[in-house]
Protein backbone atom coordinates (compact mmCIF):
# COMPACT_ATOMS: atom_id res chain seq x y z
CA UNK A 1 0.00 0.00 0.00
CA UNK A 2 1.69 3.41 -0.89
CA UNK A 3 2.56 5.42 1.94
CA UNK A 4 0.23 8.92 2.01
CA UNK A 5 2.83 12.16 2.85
CA UNK A 6 -0.03 13.65 4.62
CA UNK A 7 0.63 15.49 7.77
CA UNK A 8 -0.89 14.65 11.36
CA UNK A 9 -1.48 16.69 14.36
CA UNK A 10 0.12 15.14 17.37
CA UNK A 11 -3.02 14.40 18.72
CA UNK A 12 -3.39 12.42 15.70
CA UNK A 13 -0.52 10.56 16.38
CA UNK A 14 -0.53 9.96 19.60
CA UNK A 15 -3.94 8.05 18.94
CA UNK A 16 -2.70 5.81 15.93
CA UNK A 17 0.61 6.07 18.29
CA UNK A 18 -0.34 4.88 21.83
CA UNK A 19 2.44 2.77 22.59
CA UNK A 20 5.22 4.64 24.91
CA UNK A 21 9.10 4.55 24.05
CA UNK A 22 11.28 6.73 25.41
CA UNK A 23 14.48 8.13 23.09
CA UNK A 24 16.54 11.11 22.49
CA UNK A 25 15.94 14.10 20.31
CA UNK A 26 17.22 16.90 18.86
CA UNK A 27 14.44 20.16 19.03
CA UNK A 28 16.49 22.21 16.93
CA UNK A 29 19.77 22.75 14.96
CA UNK A 30 21.31 23.22 17.65
CA UNK A 31 21.43 19.85 17.76
CA UNK A 32 21.35 19.32 21.24
CA UNK A 33 20.01 15.58 21.96
CA UNK A 34 17.44 15.30 25.31
CA UNK A 35 14.98 12.83 26.76
CA UNK A 36 12.06 12.23 25.05
CA UNK A 37 8.90 9.76 25.17
CA UNK A 38 8.19 8.81 21.82
CA UNK A 39 4.69 7.72 20.53
CA UNK A 40 4.78 4.14 19.15
CA UNK A 41 2.49 1.97 16.91
CA UNK A 42 1.05 -1.05 18.68
CA UNK A 43 2.77 -4.01 16.64
CA UNK A 44 0.04 -4.38 13.37
CA UNK A 45 0.16 -7.93 11.58
CA UNK A 46 2.88 -7.20 9.23
CA UNK A 47 5.41 -5.79 12.20
CA UNK A 48 7.91 -6.90 14.44
CA UNK A 49 8.37 -4.61 17.83
CA UNK A 50 12.28 -4.91 18.93
CA UNK A 51 13.99 -4.23 21.99
CA UNK A 52 16.26 -1.69 21.04
CA UNK A 53 19.74 -2.79 22.61
CA UNK A 54 22.18 -0.86 20.00
CA UNK A 55 21.95 2.31 17.56
CA UNK A 56 25.04 3.25 15.51
CA UNK A 57 25.63 7.05 15.26
CA UNK A 58 25.77 7.91 11.54
CA UNK A 59 27.42 11.32 10.09
CA UNK A 60 23.67 11.79 8.84
CA UNK A 61 21.93 11.78 12.34
CA UNK A 62 24.25 14.45 12.80
CA UNK A 63 23.97 16.32 9.43
CA UNK A 64 20.15 15.86 10.34
CA UNK A 65 19.78 17.19 13.93
CA UNK A 66 21.54 19.95 13.10
CA UNK A 67 19.81 20.66 9.92
CA UNK A 68 22.67 20.89 7.47
CA UNK A 69 21.01 19.59 4.69
CA UNK A 70 17.27 21.63 5.72
CA UNK A 71 15.03 18.74 6.05
CA UNK A 72 14.81 18.33 9.97
CA UNK A 73 10.81 17.98 11.36
CA UNK A 74 12.19 18.48 14.63
CA UNK A 75 11.98 16.90 17.16
CA UNK A 76 13.99 14.40 15.15
CA UNK A 77 14.47 10.99 16.62
CA UNK A 78 17.79 9.74 14.75
CA UNK A 79 19.15 6.43 14.40
CA UNK A 80 19.23 4.03 11.47
CA UNK A 81 21.78 1.58 12.77
CA UNK A 82 19.37 -0.14 15.08
CA UNK A 83 20.18 -3.54 16.76
CA UNK A 84 18.25 -5.65 19.08
CA UNK A 85 15.79 -8.86 19.59
CA UNK A 86 12.31 -9.30 19.24
CA UNK A 87 9.84 -8.73 21.45
CA UNK A 88 6.60 -9.67 19.57
CA UNK A 89 5.63 -10.31 16.06
CA UNK A 90 1.79 -9.50 14.30
CA UNK A 91 0.25 -12.41 13.38
CA UNK A 92 1.17 -12.24 9.59
CA UNK A 93 5.26 -12.62 10.14
CA UNK A 94 6.58 -15.45 9.75
CA UNK A 95 10.52 -14.88 9.07
CA UNK A 96 10.76 -13.36 12.72
CA UNK A 97 10.38 -14.53 16.71
CA UNK A 98 10.81 -13.64 19.74
CA UNK A 99 14.30 -13.36 20.58
CA UNK A 100 15.50 -13.05 17.40
CA UNK A 101 18.55 -11.04 16.91
CA UNK A 102 17.43 -8.45 14.10
CA UNK A 103 17.70 -4.88 13.06
CA UNK A 104 16.68 -1.76 10.99
CA UNK A 105 18.35 0.31 8.89
CA UNK A 106 17.75 3.32 7.12
CA UNK A 107 14.25 2.82 5.45
CA UNK A 108 10.98 1.41 7.20
CA UNK A 109 8.62 1.82 4.45
CA UNK A 110 8.37 2.45 0.57
CA UNK A 111 5.06 2.07 -1.79
CA UNK A 112 5.61 -1.30 -2.73
CA UNK A 113 4.55 -0.95 -6.39
CA UNK A 114 7.24 1.03 -8.48
CA UNK A 115 9.74 -0.55 -10.78
CA UNK A 116 11.98 -0.39 -7.74
CA UNK A 117 10.20 -1.89 -5.09
CA UNK A 118 9.11 -4.40 -8.01
CA UNK A 119 13.08 -4.55 -8.44
CA UNK A 120 14.00 -5.35 -4.98
CA UNK A 121 15.42 -1.62 -4.64
CA UNK A 122 13.45 -0.24 -1.94
CA UNK A 123 16.27 2.38 -1.51
CA UNK A 124 15.53 3.84 -4.80
CA UNK A 125 11.71 4.27 -4.42
CA UNK A 126 10.79 7.90 -5.03
CA UNK A 127 8.23 7.49 -1.75
CA UNK A 128 11.02 5.55 0.61
CA UNK A 129 10.33 6.22 3.94
CA UNK A 130 13.66 6.79 6.01
CA UNK A 131 13.56 5.58 9.34
CA UNK A 132 13.57 9.01 11.14
CA UNK A 133 12.40 11.80 9.82
CA UNK A 134 10.43 10.92 7.40
CA UNK A 135 6.69 10.42 7.03
CA UNK A 136 5.20 6.90 6.96
CA UNK A 137 1.67 6.23 5.49
CA UNK A 138 0.03 6.99 8.18
CA UNK A 139 1.30 10.75 8.35
CA UNK A 140 3.59 10.54 11.54
CA UNK A 141 7.33 11.60 11.56
CA UNK A 142 9.15 8.62 11.49
CA UNK A 143 11.49 8.15 14.68
CA UNK A 144 14.73 6.35 14.57
CA UNK A 145 16.38 4.11 17.05
CA UNK A 146 18.07 6.45 19.17
CA UNK A 147 15.13 4.72 21.80
CA UNK A 148 14.54 1.63 23.66
CA UNK A 149 11.96 0.60 21.33
CA UNK A 150 11.00 0.53 17.75
CA UNK A 151 8.18 -1.16 15.82
CA UNK A 152 8.65 -1.57 12.19
CA UNK A 153 7.11 -3.59 9.48
CA UNK A 154 9.17 -7.47 8.77
CA UNK A 155 9.80 -6.13 4.95
CA UNK A 156 12.36 -4.01 6.59
CA UNK A 157 13.71 -5.96 9.26
CA UNK A 158 16.69 -7.83 8.45
CA UNK A 159 18.29 -10.75 10.81
CA UNK A 160 22.12 -10.86 12.66
CA UNK A 161 24.04 -13.69 12.10
CA UNK A 162 24.65 -15.66 15.39
CA UNK A 163 28.87 -14.44 14.49
CA UNK A 164 27.70 -10.70 14.88
CA UNK A 165 27.91 -9.12 18.28
CA UNK A 166 25.67 -7.14 18.09
CA UNK A 167 27.10 -3.56 19.53
CA UNK A 168 29.76 -4.07 16.72
CA UNK A 169 27.21 -5.13 13.77
CA UNK A 170 24.89 -1.94 14.65
CA UNK A 171 26.61 0.55 12.33
CA UNK A 172 27.38 -2.18 9.50
CA UNK A 173 23.13 -1.63 8.67
CA UNK A 174 23.83 2.27 7.56
CA UNK A 175 27.80 2.27 7.30
CA UNK A 176 28.28 -1.18 5.86
CA UNK A 177 25.47 -1.70 3.96
CA UNK A 178 25.72 1.92 2.34
CA UNK A 179 29.78 0.87 1.02
CA UNK A 180 29.18 -2.72 0.86
CA UNK A 181 26.50 -2.48 -2.01
CA UNK A 182 28.07 -0.05 -4.59
CA UNK A 183 31.43 -1.74 -4.01
CA UNK A 184 29.97 -5.00 -5.48
CA UNK A 185 27.63 -3.37 -7.98
CA UNK A 186 30.74 -1.56 -9.43
CA UNK A 187 33.08 -3.94 -8.64
CA UNK A 188 35.46 -1.71 -6.25
CA UNK A 189 37.89 -4.10 -3.97
CA UNK A 190 37.83 -6.96 -6.55
CA UNK A 191 40.63 -9.34 -6.72
CA UNK A 192 43.48 -7.75 -8.47
CA UNK A 193 42.39 -4.13 -7.90
CA UNK A 194 43.39 -1.18 -6.57
CA UNK A 195 41.22 1.03 -4.38
CA UNK A 196 41.11 4.11 -2.68
CA UNK A 197 38.86 5.09 0.12
CA UNK A 198 38.37 8.66 1.19
CA UNK A 199 37.35 9.43 4.80
CA UNK A 200 38.15 7.28 7.73
CA UNK A 201 35.57 7.25 9.67
CA UNK A 202 32.42 5.19 9.61
CA UNK A 203 31.92 4.29 6.42
CA UNK A 204 35.23 4.60 5.45
CA UNK A 205 36.74 2.04 8.15
CA UNK A 206 34.13 -0.12 6.87
CA UNK A 207 34.96 0.28 3.66
CA UNK A 208 38.12 -0.47 4.05
CA UNK A 209 37.10 -4.11 6.00
CA UNK A 210 35.14 -4.68 3.21
CA UNK A 211 38.03 -4.04 0.45
CA UNK A 212 40.69 -6.48 2.25
CA UNK A 213 37.48 -9.14 2.27
CA UNK A 214 36.68 -8.52 -1.27
CA UNK A 215 40.62 -9.40 -2.14
CA UNK A 216 41.50 -6.18 -3.19
CA UNK A 217 45.03 -5.96 -4.41
CA UNK A 218 45.67 -2.87 -2.83
CA UNK A 219 43.98 -0.69 -0.67
CA UNK A 220 44.70 3.25 -0.03
CA UNK A 221 43.16 5.14 2.53
CA UNK A 222 42.69 9.17 1.27
CA UNK A 223 42.57 11.23 4.84
CA UNK A 224 42.51 14.80 6.11
CA UNK A 225 43.72 13.43 9.37
CA UNK A 226 47.42 12.93 9.69
CA UNK A 227 46.78 11.24 13.15
CA UNK A 228 44.91 8.50 11.52
CA UNK A 229 47.91 7.24 9.27
CA UNK A 230 48.68 4.49 12.10
CA UNK A 231 45.12 3.55 12.95
CA UNK A 232 44.64 2.53 8.95
CA UNK A 233 48.14 0.79 8.36
CA UNK A 234 48.53 -1.11 11.65
CA UNK A 235 45.13 -1.53 12.82
CA UNK A 236 42.74 -1.73 9.88
CA UNK A 237 45.45 -3.35 7.61
CA UNK A 238 45.32 -0.68 4.32
CA UNK A 239 47.97 -0.79 2.64
CA UNK A 240 48.85 2.91 2.04
CA UNK A 241 47.70 5.95 3.86
CA UNK A 242 48.09 9.22 1.54
CA UNK A 243 47.46 12.83 3.09
CA UNK A 244 45.47 14.19 0.95
CA UNK A 245 46.77 17.58 2.11
CA UNK A 246 50.06 16.37 1.35
CA UNK A 247 50.98 17.03 -2.26
CA UNK A 248 54.25 14.62 -3.15
CA UNK A 249 51.93 12.22 -1.70
CA UNK A 250 48.76 12.66 -3.64
CA UNK A 251 51.44 13.19 -6.71
CA UNK A 252 52.81 9.94 -6.26
CA UNK A 253 49.11 8.24 -6.09
CA UNK A 254 48.13 10.30 -9.12
CA UNK A 255 46.59 7.46 -11.72
CA UNK A 256 47.26 4.53 -9.37
CA UNK A 257 43.57 4.12 -9.02
CA UNK A 258 40.95 1.86 -10.27
CA UNK A 259 38.36 3.00 -7.87
CA UNK A 260 37.60 5.04 -4.77
CA UNK A 261 34.92 5.28 -2.59
CA UNK A 262 34.51 8.75 -1.51
CA UNK A 263 32.90 8.90 1.95
CA UNK A 264 34.00 12.76 2.99
CA UNK A 265 31.06 14.82 5.25
CA UNK A 266 32.01 18.15 4.03
CA UNK A 267 32.40 19.29 0.70
CA UNK A 268 35.54 19.48 -0.84
CA UNK A 269 37.27 19.78 -4.33
CA UNK A 270 37.03 16.14 -6.79
CA UNK A 271 39.34 17.42 -8.83
CA UNK A 272 42.48 15.79 -6.80
CA UNK A 273 40.78 12.95 -6.26
CA UNK A 274 39.99 12.07 -9.33
CA UNK A 275 43.40 12.52 -10.03
CA UNK A 276 44.07 9.48 -8.46
CA UNK A 277 42.20 7.19 -11.09
CA UNK A 278 43.35 5.30 -13.72
CA UNK A 279 41.66 6.14 -16.96
CA UNK A 280 38.08 4.44 -17.34
CA UNK A 281 38.60 4.95 -12.97
CA UNK A 282 35.32 5.11 -11.18
CA UNK A 283 34.48 7.51 -7.70
CA UNK A 284 31.48 6.26 -5.52
CA UNK A 285 30.06 9.03 -3.84
CA UNK A 286 28.66 8.43 -0.71
CA UNK A 287 29.26 11.64 1.55
CA UNK A 288 26.10 14.12 1.79
CA UNK A 289 27.74 17.54 2.34
CA UNK A 290 25.76 20.49 3.13
CA UNK A 291 27.00 22.21 0.08
CA UNK A 292 26.98 21.25 -3.72
CA UNK A 293 30.06 19.87 -5.51
CA UNK A 294 31.50 20.95 -8.43
CA UNK A 295 33.68 19.24 -11.23
CA UNK A 296 34.93 20.20 -14.50
CA UNK A 297 34.32 18.93 -17.54
CA UNK A 298 38.10 17.63 -18.33
CA UNK A 299 38.17 16.23 -14.60
CA UNK A 300 36.31 13.45 -15.98
CA UNK A 301 36.33 13.54 -19.86
CA UNK A 302 40.06 13.46 -19.09
CA UNK A 303 41.06 9.69 -18.96
CA UNK A 304 37.00 8.53 -19.14
CA UNK A 305 36.16 8.49 -15.86
CA UNK A 306 33.07 8.31 -13.85
CA UNK A 307 31.48 9.83 -10.96
CA UNK A 308 28.47 7.36 -9.07
CA UNK A 309 26.19 8.42 -6.56
CA UNK A 310 24.96 5.08 -4.91
CA UNK A 311 21.92 6.08 -1.56
CA UNK A 312 21.68 3.40 1.43
CA UNK A 313 21.42 -0.22 0.16
CA UNK A 314 18.15 -2.62 -0.45
CA UNK A 315 17.02 -5.20 2.36
CA UNK A 316 17.95 -7.79 0.31
CA UNK A 317 21.45 -5.93 -0.54
CA UNK A 318 21.56 -5.14 3.91
CA UNK A 319 21.07 -8.92 4.44
CA UNK A 320 23.48 -10.23 2.23
CA UNK A 321 26.16 -7.99 3.87
CA UNK A 322 25.24 -8.96 7.12
CA UNK A 323 25.51 -12.84 5.76
CA UNK A 324 29.11 -11.91 4.13
CA UNK A 325 30.36 -9.83 7.15
CA UNK A 326 29.60 -12.86 9.61
CA UNK A 327 30.87 -15.40 6.97
CA UNK A 328 34.65 -12.99 6.95
CA UNK A 329 35.00 -11.18 10.06
CA UNK A 330 33.66 -7.79 9.12
CA UNK A 331 32.14 -5.64 12.17
CA UNK A 332 32.41 -2.09 12.81
CA UNK A 333 35.44 -0.92 15.03
CA UNK A 334 33.20 0.61 17.74
CA UNK A 335 33.16 2.50 21.15
CA UNK A 336 29.96 1.72 23.32
CA UNK A 337 28.94 4.48 25.09
CA UNK A 338 25.44 5.11 26.96
CA UNK A 339 22.52 7.67 26.17
CA UNK A 340 24.22 10.58 28.28
CA UNK A 341 27.42 10.79 26.48
CA UNK A 342 25.62 10.56 22.61
CA UNK A 343 25.97 14.58 22.92
CA UNK A 344 29.90 14.44 23.59
CA UNK A 345 29.80 11.69 20.49
CA UNK A 346 28.22 13.96 18.56
CA UNK A 347 30.95 16.86 19.18
CA UNK A 348 33.68 14.33 18.90
CA UNK A 349 32.16 13.13 15.67
CA UNK A 350 31.92 16.61 14.10
CA UNK A 351 35.37 17.03 14.20
CA UNK A 352 36.49 13.95 13.08
CA UNK A 353 38.20 11.98 16.06
CA UNK A 354 37.74 8.34 15.42
CA UNK A 355 36.42 5.90 18.71
CA UNK A 356 40.26 5.38 19.42
CA UNK A 357 41.44 8.74 20.31
CA UNK A 358 40.24 11.21 22.81
CA UNK A 359 42.39 14.12 21.88
CA UNK A 360 42.41 15.58 18.21
CA UNK A 361 43.85 14.17 15.47
CA UNK A 362 44.46 16.75 13.35
N1 LIG B 1 24.93 7.90 0.34
C1 LIG B 1 24.34 7.32 1.39
O1 LIG B 1 23.39 6.53 1.28
C2 LIG B 1 24.88 7.58 2.75
C3 LIG B 1 25.61 8.72 2.99
N2 LIG B 1 26.18 8.93 4.21
C4 LIG B 1 27.00 10.13 4.35
O2 LIG B 1 28.36 9.74 4.29
C5 LIG B 1 29.17 10.68 5.00
C6 LIG B 1 30.10 9.95 5.95
O3 LIG B 1 29.34 9.36 6.99
P1 LIG B 1 30.19 8.75 8.23
O4 LIG B 1 31.22 7.83 7.73
O5 LIG B 1 29.21 8.29 9.24
O6 LIG B 1 30.91 10.09 8.74
P2 LIG B 1 32.26 10.27 9.58
O7 LIG B 1 32.23 11.64 10.13
O8 LIG B 1 32.46 9.10 10.50
O9 LIG B 1 33.41 10.19 8.46
C7 LIG B 1 33.51 11.17 7.48
C8 LIG B 1 34.99 11.37 7.19
O10 LIG B 1 35.08 12.28 6.11
C9 LIG B 1 36.37 12.89 6.18
N3 LIG B 1 36.20 14.32 5.92
C10 LIG B 1 35.54 15.21 6.68
N4 LIG B 1 35.62 16.43 6.12
C11 LIG B 1 36.35 16.29 4.99
C12 LIG B 1 36.79 17.18 3.96
N5 LIG B 1 36.51 18.47 4.00
N6 LIG B 1 37.52 16.66 2.94
C13 LIG B 1 37.83 15.34 2.89
N7 LIG B 1 37.45 14.45 3.83
C14 LIG B 1 36.72 14.93 4.86
C15 LIG B 1 36.95 12.59 7.57
O11 LIG B 1 37.91 11.57 7.39
P3 LIG B 1 39.48 11.88 7.53
O12 LIG B 1 39.67 12.41 8.92
O13 LIG B 1 40.15 10.57 7.29
O14 LIG B 1 39.80 12.89 6.47
C16 LIG B 1 35.76 12.03 8.32
O15 LIG B 1 36.17 11.13 9.32
C17 LIG B 1 28.19 11.64 5.67
O16 LIG B 1 28.06 12.81 4.88
C18 LIG B 1 26.88 10.86 5.67
O17 LIG B 1 25.74 11.70 5.66
C19 LIG B 1 26.11 8.02 5.23
C20 LIG B 1 25.39 6.85 5.03
C21 LIG B 1 24.64 6.62 3.80
O1 LIG C 1 22.99 7.75 6.42
C1 LIG C 1 22.31 7.50 5.43
C2 LIG C 1 21.41 8.49 4.90
C3 LIG C 1 21.04 8.45 3.62
C4 LIG C 1 20.01 9.31 3.09
C5 LIG C 1 19.43 8.99 1.91
C6 LIG C 1 18.43 9.77 1.39
C7 LIG C 1 18.01 10.89 2.08
O2 LIG C 1 17.02 11.72 1.61
C8 LIG C 1 18.61 11.22 3.29
O3 LIG C 1 18.17 12.33 3.95
C9 LIG C 1 19.62 10.42 3.81
ZN1 LIG D 1 23.53 6.52 7.92
ZN1 LIG E 1 8.42 2.17 -4.63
Amino acid sequence: MAPTATTTTAAAEQQQHPRKAVGLAAHDASGHLSPIRIPRRNTGDDDVAIKVLYCGICHSDLHTIKNDWKNAIYPVVPGHEIAGVVKEVGKNVAGFAAGDRVGVGCMVNACRACESCEDGAENYCARVVLTYNSRDRDGAVTRGGYSDLVVADARFVVRFPDALPLDAAAPLLCAGATVYAPMRRHGLGAPGSHVGVIGLGGLGHVAVKFARAFGAAKVTVISTSPGKREEALERLGADAFVLSTDAAEMKAAAGTMHGIVNTASAAASLHPYLALLKPHGKMILLGIPDKPLQVSAFALIGGGKTIAGSCMASISETQEMLDFAAEHGVAADVEVIGAGEVNAAMERLAKGYVRFYSEPLR
